[in-house]
């Protein structure tokens, strides 16, 4: 082999497999990432009305999240060889303690009364599907792989929403910080450098099964994101 190549295949190798998924996809990940409801937090025209439902929505989704997250944890704590997975999870779980907190208080703020919300068909799908991924049939990397793109997806949006020349609503403001600060962001950095780590020692199988995870990720978060266009 001529060095060219030996030196264009290892720089292929360093960028991971899932930044060559995410370039793959793109359309269904940009799709996810900017949504029409994130771009209308950002420029200003958010429906309250669609801020509502979302939070009333979300709120339904995290408590089903908790549980997934739990599993990840357990799976992390018995079949990684790094001691520090469990901890990069262990984080997020904790994080997860207060978010349910700041949500409640949201409600309160919006006056969003959860035990009357009822779950919409894209949030019960997506429930589903998280349900499906705690198998023991499911590899840790391919777990690890959605546990990425769905904190990812949350990640992109809300931080897009704090970006340079937003007129996100300051009554707006905690939601967008609460996954578009930069611990978050390093969060997500952790748990991608965890799945990419288990990837590399993955069968064309398992990758192919995680890419589909992955993409079934990505529609699940865009069709969550579409509950909010109904109000
Ligand atoms: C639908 C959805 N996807 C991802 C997240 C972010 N993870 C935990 O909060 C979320 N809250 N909701």
């Amino acid at each position: 082999m001529i060095d060219e190549e030996a030196t264009s295949m290892e720089k292929l190798e360093k960028r991971g497999v899932i930044n060559t998924w995410i370039d793959k996809h793109r359309s269904i990940y940009t799709a996810a990432t900017r949504h029409a409801f994130v771009v209308s937090i950002r420029d200003g025209s958010v429906d309250l009305s669609s801020f509502r439902t979302w939070l009333g929505q979300d709120y339904l989704f995290v408590r089903g999240f908790v549980p997934f997250v739990a599993n990840v944890l357990i799976r992390a704590g018995k079949e990684s060889g790094e001691t520090s997975d469990m901890e990069v999870v262990l984080g997020g779980l904790a994080s997860l303690n207060d978010e349910i907190e700041w949500f409640k208080s949201e409600g309160a703020k919006w006056d969003v009364d959860f035990s009357t919300v009822v779950p919409q068909t894209a949030n019960l799908e997506y429930s589903r599907f998280l349900e499906a991924l705690m198998s023991s049939e499911v590899k840790y990397s391919v777990m690890m792989t959605a546990f990425w793109a769905i904190e990812a997806v949350y990640q992109e949006s809300f931080a897009h929403c704090l970006e340079d020349g937003n007129k996100t609503p300051t009554e707006l403001t905690g939601a967008c910080h609460r996954w578009g600060n930069d611990g978050f962001k390093q969060y997500c950095s952790s748990v991608k450098n965890i799945a990419e780590r288990c990837l590399e020692n993955a069968s064309g199988d398992v990758l192919a099964e995680a890419e589909d995870v992955l993409v079934r990720v990505l529609e699940h978060e865009v069709a969550f994101w579409e509950m909010s266009r109904g109000g």
